[in-house]
């Protein structure tokens, strides 16, 4: 018989309330090795709230998350150990160099100093940031400081990476940069990747998309299928018939 695959990230039929009000409504979701997912939704549509609930920072009110086919509600640190996040607020202490700032996670994961050092100078490297790594983070243009936490979320090598808003306050031209890397890393690396945005632009670097609204799935597909099942002629048309009601 065939072996299923183990896949990186499943999440079945999730649903949470906020004091009786629903911001998710039984969303199922996986992720398969090395996919690139864009989840697109405007304000208010729940992303943060299903990427708290894939986090392990909340918990669903009910259905289950499993990455690396473990759960995530009763072997959380198996679980977690898969996983890397870029949050959507930045989260580098900017008094502290760059490699500080990536050892405190690596030591977090219990990574042997060697190692380490390794890793961060061979990701840094292949960002083209290696120059920056005893500076300190706040000397870092606002671009750079993101591709740092990209860098940070993957140093454990999880096969799963979340990326929350990760874009916003960037410019253009940094926002597609840090898409191209997280494109370039998870090509090499064959990390499934999740990234929530309000950008349908963004949509363009993802294999799929998935369209969530007022706490709903909308829409899940290649990201042709936008067009072609909802008979608009752009992405913006598609998404805005997908979100209209
Ligand atoms: N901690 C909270 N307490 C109460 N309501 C909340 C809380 N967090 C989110 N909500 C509500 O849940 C719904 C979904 O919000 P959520 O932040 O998950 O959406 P989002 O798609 O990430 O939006 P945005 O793009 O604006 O960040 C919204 O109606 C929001 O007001």
């Amino acid at each position: 018989m065939p072996r299923t695959e183990t896949l990186p990230l499943q999440a079945l039929s999730l649903s949470k309330s906020y004091q009786g009000h629903p911001a998710l409504r039984e969303v199922s979701l996986s992720l398969r090795r090395g996919e690139r997912v864009a989840l697109l939704g405007p304000n208010g549509a729940g992303k943060s709230t299903l990427l708290q609930l894939l986090t392990g920072l909340f918990v669903p009110d009910s259905g289950e998350i499993q990455i690396m086919g473990h759960d995530l509600r009763h072997a959380a640190p198996r679980a977690l150990a898969h996983l890397g996040v870029v949050f959507q607020q930045p989260a580098l202490d900017l008094d502290l160099s760059v490699r500080a700032n990536l050892r405190f996670h690596t030591d977090l994961h219990g990574l042997p100093a060697r190692e380490a050092n390794a890793r961060i100078e061979e990701d840094l490297q292949r960002l083209g940031l290696l120059e920056h790594l005893n500076k300190a983070c706040r000397t870092l243009s606002g671009g750079n400081r993101r591709k740092i936490e990209l860098v940070r979320a993957l140093l454990h090598r999880p096969a799963v990476l979340l990326m929350d808003e990760a874009t916003v306050g960037l410019d253009p031209a940094s926002r597609v940069q840090l898409l191209q890397a997280v494109e370039a890393l998870q090509r090499e690396r064959g990390v499934a990747t999740l990234w929530a945005t309000h950008l349908v632009e963004e949509v363009e670097h993802a294999q799929r998309v998935v369209v969530l609204h007022k706490g709903q799935l909308r829409h899940e597909g290649p990201v042709a299928s936008l067009l072609t099942e909802t008979g608009q002629a752009t992405l913006q048309e598609a998404f805005l018939a997908l979100t209209r009601a």
